[in-house]
């Protein structure tokens, strides 16, 4: 992605130094949705004190999907933009001719390489510059209530600079902790956690018992998931006269961030995932459900032994339904109104993904790690400090400052074509139905991409040992079977409950790799014996055998046929091949039941009981709702709430409440998937 595009006007003079380009438009980068956002711009030639920097002036913003405040964000109205420290190769090099012509446009390969220099327009920097610290305070104040924090960041700059130059900080030393305070809330609204440190640990400095900046501090260090640290402040904080702490909001921010040491260092989730899954309030929208810790405790990179690259592994041994791993998605969109296209959330997601990549070094270094389509087989192993919370504190150090900022890196770094290769190669988009996601499948369709960075090294198995819940932007991992240290974490890519010879195969080659599962072993060593009754499967699955009554009575027909070739397995191999072909068994127990008292051409007896297939599909695919489903509605295995509950519980570590607030739903057909299927045989005439 990460394209800019400038179309600029053909009388521009051209050149680096003193050329000259008038009334140009800038489109900025997202190659996905190309005319998302526009800027008018006048490109315009620096004053030679710094020499080869082209400075653009915005004029205004227009034409956008993107709310306008984004836009404004990015570019503001008379903002001064430019592209700092290149040389005239550099500049043809990154500004490059699209369309030669009356109009053409430029595109600006790599967007992190413009910073934006002032966030008003030079008639207004002019008046600014003659103000003294007071007058811009107040001017940062005003900015400040006016939602304008870029604009408020840089008049608290020009005070601070302007008190340091007046010779005797001593004098004006509460000025500056203010100054340095307020700029500090303004970095934390907008996001820049380590800027807002650093201003913290200025205003601290001058003045150690300063309540708002110690404050700040504590609050820019939860951001930094520096939970232990931000304890440590906020304790000492409560202690301090702090203005802030009406209305009990240190204590507050205090209660949160020992909720998320606890998280982080415990993966102490039971209470909050509970909430999540069975309040329906809480949950309803993805938007609104809560923020958490990430959890890495239980796992580590490794390279894989068998040319996969690399993979996540377990340290410890874990039980079926415990927590392995939480993360929260380093960039995610959202499908908000009928507007959004998949392509639009993924502009969003990867314009995301490069900002926060030229707002700190540290989430460049994390995202550098992954793979792009051109790098599949990767096998640098990195460190597992890059990834997670309370680094600074585990390895007794500063947290870091100001060097995490882009500015002080190569900004050429942030390539963001390279970025949006990752995202595609290593995003996930909730698609289907294919992950094990309770929590969608409860809540309702709720579309989303977005990419997660540990995640991103899970590998496939279509026999996979984790299952996945989203909720918001964290992705909560449990172990399906029990794992022992050592071994390797995988999740699904594709509908584990397809055969092979159906669908996965094809889907896993559609990722590029071939699947060498002990699922893919077995299906592939019977795959000559039982090719007959697997093309007639296939033929009628895809004829829709659910829709068709047909179809089905041919499926009910290949079930006995597939237990005399299996007669003489082992119970594993039987029960791979009974879950490839699970639908084979589901039309035949449905066909016995609805031709009760008509002429009924099979008998019961000649394949396994339902209670058998029911521990071959959670053999194969356990801790997935539809696997749940499968078994209840399809099988009519009778499920007790406790082995509702036991099985709800490899996906998602809930208690027997929980469990049984998710049967009631599933009761009342409100999963998604229920309502789709309820309405399609509506359609069909066989369900009012
Ligand atoms: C999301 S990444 C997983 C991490 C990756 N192995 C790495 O080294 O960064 C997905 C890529 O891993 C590889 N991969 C994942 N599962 C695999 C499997 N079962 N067999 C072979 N390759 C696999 C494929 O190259 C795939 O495109």
């Amino acid at each position: 992605m990460a394209d800019v595009q400038a179309a600029a006007a053909t009388s521009s003079r051209s050149g680096l130094c003193g050329e000259l380009f008038h009334d140009a438009f800038l489109i900025p980068w997202s190659p996905s949705a190309p005319l998302r956002v526009c800027v008018g711009l006048q490109l315009q030639a620096d004053s030679g004190v710094r020499y080869n920097r082209v400075t653009l002036h915005i004029h205004h913003a227009a034409s956008s999907d993107t709310p306008p405040s984004s836009v404004q964000r990015l570019y503001p109205k008379g903002a001064m933009v430019s592209f700092p420290g290149l040389s005239a190769k550099d500049f043809s090099n990154r500004l490059v001719h699209r369309e030669p012509g009356t109009f053409p446009f430029l595109t600006v390969k790599v967007p992190s390489m413009l910073q934006v220099l002032s966030f008003f327009p030079p008639t207004v920097m002019v008046t600014f510059q003659s103000m003294d610290s007071s007058q811009l305070k107040d001017q940062g104040n005003y900015h400040f209530r006016q939602k304008n924090y870029d604009g408020a960041v840089q008049l608290y700059g020009m005070c601070i600079d302007k008190l340091v130059a007046s010779g005797d900080p001593a004098i004006d030393a509460k000025s500056l902790v203010l100054a340095y305070c307020n700029r500090a809330q303004c970095f934390l609204l907008l996001g820049r956690w380590i800027e807002a440190y650093d201003d913290c640990i200025k205003a601290l400095e001058l003045d150690p018992h300063h309540g708002k900046s110690s404050f700040r501090l504590g609050k820019a260090l939860h951001h930094m998931q520096e939970y232990s640290l931000a304890c440590d402040v906020l304790e000492k904080t409560g202690e301090r006269n702090c203005p802030e702490n009406t209305g009990g909001v240190v204590a507050e921010q205090l209660e949160k961030s020992r909720t998320f040491l606890a998280q982080s260092t415990l993966g102490n989730y039971g209470e909050f995932l509970q909430k999540y899954l069975t309040s329906a309030e809480s949950c309803k929208a993805g938007h609104n459900a809560p923020e958490c810790s990430e959890y890495l405790e239980p796992v580590a990179i490794r390279l894989t032994p068998d040319g996969k690259g690399r993979g996540l592994f377990a340290t410890k041994d874990l039980k079926a339904g415990s927590l392995v791993l939480v993360s929260n998605a380093m960039a995610m969109a959202r499908w908000k109104n009928s507007k959004d296209t998949f392509r639009s959330l993924q502009g969003d997601v990867v314009t995301e993904l490069v900002q926060r990549c030229m707002r700190s070094k540290a989430d460049l270094q994390r995202l550098d790690t992954l793979p792009d389509s051109s790098q599949s087989k990767r096998t640098d192993v990195p460190s597992m400090s890059l990834f997670g919370p309370n680094q600074a504190a585990r390895a007794g150090v500063e947290p870091p400052q100001g060097h995490a900022i882009i500015r002080d890196c190569q900004l050429e770094d942030v390539d963001a074509e390279r970025i949006e290769r990752i995202f595609l190669t290593t995003g996930y988009a909730s698609d289907g139905e294919h992950r094990s996601d309770l929590a969608r499948a409860l809540i309702g369709a709720d579309l989303f991409c977005g990419l997660w960075l540990l995640p991103s090294f899970i590998n496939h198995s279509c026999f996979s040992n984790l299952s996945q819940i989203d909720v918001g932007r964290a992705a909560f991992f449990h172990a399906t079977r029990d794992i022992n240290a050592g071994d390797e974490l995988t999740v699904s890519y594709i509908d584990a409950h397809d055969s092979w010879a159906l669908y996965r195969r094809q889907r896993c080659s559609q990722f590029g790799f071939e699947c060498h599962c002990k699922r893919c072993a077995v299906e592939a060593a019977y795959d000559e014996k039982i090719k007959h009754i697997s093309s007639v499967y296939t033929e009628n699955m895809v004829y829709n055998s659910f829709i068709d009554p047909g179809a089905q009575r041919f499926l009910a027909g290949l079930a006995p046929q597939i237990e005399a070739v299996i007669q003489d397995a082992s119970d594993e191999e039987k029960y791979i091949i009974q879950t490839a072909y699970i639908a084979a068994y589901v039309s035949y127990y449905m066909e016995i039941r609805s031709s009760a008292g008509s002429s009924i051409l099979i008998h019961e007896g000649e394949v396994p009981p339902p209670a058998s297939l029911a521990r071959a599909l959670r053999f194969c695919v356990p801790g997935h709702y539809k696997t749940i489903c499968r078994l209840r509605d399809e099988l009519y295995v009778p499920l007790e709430v406790s082995d509702f509950c036991s099985w709800i519980g490899s996906d998602c570590g809930q208690n027997e409440q929980t469990g049984l607030e998710l049967l009631r739903r599933m009761e009342a057909g409100t999963w998604p998937w229920q309502i789709r299927m309820n309405k399609q045989m509506a359609q069909h005439g066989l369900r009012n």
